[in-house]
């Protein structure tokens, strides 16, 4: 997934998340306000249709009580009830609870028992109407057509619709707001599906944008502390894999320099040997290791016979020649582990890992012997004069025994000196 996503650019996955959020929160917040306002005319219409619908029966049943205690307006002629047309009404809506009652969720059973009420209680309703239009006219008493009976029965039946027309009202509306409530369930859910795949897409999008900073920003850190080998998996072809190769081309340059400058500072340019600081060291670091595990070790300080005369002789650059050949004969007699570094001038330190005194002796004698047969003849040939220190026997403290050889070599260049001048005279 995020390889695919590492595919554009990290602005369009910004704009991405962007869109992310805004378009389900439009669609829902669109979606909301249209069933909310459905749902709102929908109640207005019912609340409607109850006024419509209930008001002329209750009118009615109220208007033939008060013809019951005679105390119908009619009597004074001051005002008659409209019986015509609250009948004409009653009439109407029965008409039109039918038509949108039926296939509706209008429960059928109480609409029916309202309309067998209604039809029960129209013939009275029917006479007091002939009786009130006949008193209009000046022609009798309103009531007296009606016997009271008859008057009690129309009453009780309009009651009965009106209570039965209510309740399929009641019936009806119950069932609108168990659908409302159901849609208001489904709104809800789809907000809260439709923002935990918003939620989780975003959380997608953002890792392929957060990791690559959070990778970058540890080999950074591993490269800070020396590692000179941190570098990033360049993943895609964004922005940040971009700066994933540039932080490696860059990693790349910085561990090469140095590299070289490492070897610049512990190799002798000369002879290409360890130098000064990197025997010392590599000595040092034996010492540990053989002193930790008693075991034997040598070194030999080697100084070139009589070096000066060549320099001064045949040249610097003949000099720099003699000092590479020596220590290239030097090499070739050593064993792979042994080391062997220029300390400066003409002076060189040889370390013998795993070495005894005797072993020592007998591999100097060799090499003092093949370089002086390499030498012999040549003017510009240089042989060796070596100086012997052992450990344990002399000391295991560095400065101790590179003394201890230093000391030997200079005897033993005392004593060649005091041979040749013996054979001179
Ligand atoms: N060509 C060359 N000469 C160097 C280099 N480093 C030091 N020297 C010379 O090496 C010479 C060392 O002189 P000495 O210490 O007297 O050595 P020596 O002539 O061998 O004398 P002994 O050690 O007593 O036998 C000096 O002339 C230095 O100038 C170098 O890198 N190249």
């Amino acid at each position: 997934m995020e390889r695919v996503l590492r595919r554009f650019s990290v602005a369009q996955r910004i704009g991405a998340i962007i869109l992310l959020l805004l378009a389900p929160l439009a669609t829902l917040s669109v979606v909301s306000m249209a069933v909310l306002n459905r749902q709102e005319m929908a109640f207005r219409d019912s609340v409607e249709e109850s006024l419509h619908t209930l008001l002329p029966l209750s009118t009615l049943e109220q208007l033939l009580q008060r013809a019951m205690v005679d105390e119908l307006e009619a009597q004074s002629h001051e005002s008659v009830p409209d019986f015509a047309s609250l009948t004409d009404n009653i009439d109407h809506t029965f008409a039109t609870v039918e038509t949108s009652g039926a296939g509706a969720d209008v429960p059928m059973d109480r609409l029916t028992a309202a309309q067998q009420a209604w039809v029960q209680a129209r013939p009275s309703v029917q006479r007091l109407i002939e009786q009130v239009t006949r008193s209009q006219a000046g022609d009798g008493d309103v009531t007296a057509a009606l016997s009271r009976r008859e008057l009690s029965k129309a009453i009780s039946d309009v009651r009965d619709a009106r209570k039965h027309l209510a309740a399929a009202v009641k019936g009806r509306y119950e069932r609108a707001a168990a659908m409302r409530h159901r849609q208001l369930w489904w709104l809800v859910f789809g907000w809260a599906i439709t923002l935990a795949a918003a939620a989780a897409m975003i959380v997608i999008v953002l890792r392929s944008i957060l990791r690559p900073i959070h990778e970058l920003g540890s080999s950074a850190g591993r490269f800070a502390a020396g590692d000179m080998s941190a570098r990033l998996k360049v993943r895609g072809r964004d922005e940040l894999s971009m700066l994933a190769e540039q932080f490696n081309a860059m990693a790349a340059y910085w561990e090469q320099t140095h590299r070289e400058a490492m070897a610049e500072a512990t190799v002798d340019a000369l002879t290409g040997l360890p130098n000064r600081r990197r025997i010392l060291a590599l000595l040092a670091a034996e010492l540990d290791v053989h002193r930790s595990g008693q075991r034997p070790l040598a070194v030999f300080m080697v100084d070139l016979n009589n070096f000066k005369s060549i320099n001064d002789t045949y040249g610097h650059a003949a000099g720099d020649e003699a000092l590479v050949w020596v220590a290239e004969r030097m090499r070739a007699v050593l064993r792979e582990g042994d080391h062997l570094g220029r300390l400066g001038g003409d002076e060189f330190l040889i370390v013998l890992p795993d070495t005894s005194p005797e072993q020592a002796r007998e591999l100097g004698e060799r090499m003092a012997g093949a370089i002086a047969s390499a030498a012999a003849g040549s003017t510009t040939r240089p042989t060796i004069g070596l100086g012997l220190a052992t450990a344990p026997e002399h000391s295991w403290h560095m400065a101790t025994l590179l003394g201890q050889a230093d000391q030997d070599m200079y005897l033993g260049k005392r004593r060649a000196r005091l041979d040749r001048n013996d054979d001179v005279m």
